[in-house]
């Protein structure tokens, strides 16, 4: 079997016009524009070309795009101090800060500081209590990206069998309460796993969030299961120079699978679009107004 690929660039062009539509509706019919900032503390290149994405993203679907460059050293509580403001700022409905921040920036509490309404990463504590509890949550973008993909490809996911490789708070624990609410039979596995090619066997469907390159492999993966790879990793090519690898050993699974996301091109540009989606969504629920179709979990 040769898999379908499931191409997240293509379908994230998909949700960016959902989004930019509900934009322009919001503007003719209410005159509302959403608005997102985006904090950078530090001067990672990676990250910085990540931010500048964002920002062009959001522009281009209609919305307000600030961006919050801020120096390394900037103290715990100049960070806070700019939260409270964009928490009061009328224009900005999502607030995202870039992680990692710097060791001496206690990330849960600044997490924390971000009013649950605009926490566009759904990292805040209240998001992930409602959606751990099944209720109306801001969703982080990459595993609602994630299941967007998963529901356009099979429709209704109930009964299926899950594995989510990875127990994060960005990716594999919301992944794993998403798939469960949609009624799947969902194991997380993480370094401590035992047996974990056995585990991953038996899944219908596989996400895989670890950050290692090319560890998942085609002896792992149940003949037409669907495999979707979160991973990003940048890798030494052997003529010099650097590529994108995913978590997965993609040309090897992808003759195994059903269907499986590529990297670069599957994830990562889904991310973005459910960043912008995110940002619409808290919009509307700030101005209770309608919420857009299609791009809430
Ligand atoms: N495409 C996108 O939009 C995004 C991509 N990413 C990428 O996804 C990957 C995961 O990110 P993130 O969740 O933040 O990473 P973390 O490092 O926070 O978590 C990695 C998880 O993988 C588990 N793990 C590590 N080694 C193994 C192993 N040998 N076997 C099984 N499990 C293992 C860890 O287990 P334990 O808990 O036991 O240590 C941990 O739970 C990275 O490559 C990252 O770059 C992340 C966010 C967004
Ligand atoms: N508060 C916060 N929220 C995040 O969501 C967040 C974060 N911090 N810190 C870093 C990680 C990583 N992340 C990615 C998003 C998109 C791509 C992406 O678009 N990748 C392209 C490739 C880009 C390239 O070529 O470098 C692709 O996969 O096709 C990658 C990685 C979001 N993160």
């Amino acid at each position: 079997m040769v898999a379908t690929v499931i191409d997240g660039k293509a379908f994230a062009e998909t949700v960016r016009a959902r989004v930019k539509a509900h934009v322009a509706r919001l503007d003719r019919d209410h005159a509302v524009q959403p608005g997102l900032a985006v904090v950078l503390v530090g001067e990672d290149p990676a990250s910085e070309v990540y931010v500048r994405s964002k920002g062009k993203a959001t522009t281009q679907a209609g919305m307000k795009s600030i961006e919050h460059k801020l120096d390394a050293a900037t103290s715990e509580g100049e960070l806070l101090a700019l939260i409270v403001r964009l928490n009061g700022d009328e224009t900005i409905h999502g607030i995202l800060v870039q992680l990692p921040l710097p060791d001496h920036i206690d990330t849960d509490k600044v997490l924390a500081a971000i009013t649950p309404a605009k926490d566009v990463d759904g990292f805040h504590i209240s998001n992930v209590g409602l959606l751990a509890t099944g209720q109306k949550a801001m969703v982080p973008c990459t595993p609602l990206g994630c299941l967007m993909m998963l529901r356009e490809h099979y429709g209704a996911l109930s009964g299926l069998e899950a594995v989510v490789i990875g127990r994060s708070n960005i990716v594999g624990k919301p992944m794993a309460h998403l798939l469960l609410k949609e009624s799947c039979t969902v194991t997380i596995a993480h370094s401590r796993t035992r047996d974990l090619p056995d585990v991953v066997r038996r899944a219908d469907i596989v996400v895989a969030a670890v950050g290692r390159p090319a560890m998942v492999t085609a002896d792992w993966i149940k003949p037409g299961a669907t495999v979707i790879d979160v991973g990003i990793n940048r890798i030494d090519k052997p003529e010099g120079g650097t590529r994108l690898v995913g978590d997965v050993d993609y040309p090897n699974v992808a003759q195994v699978a059903g269907a499986i996301t590529p990297v670069p091109g599957g994830v990562g540009p889904m991310t973005i679009a459910c960043l912008l989606a995110n940002t619409v969504t808290a919009c509307c629920r700030i101005h209770n107004l309608p919420e857009p179709e299609g791009l809430t979990a």
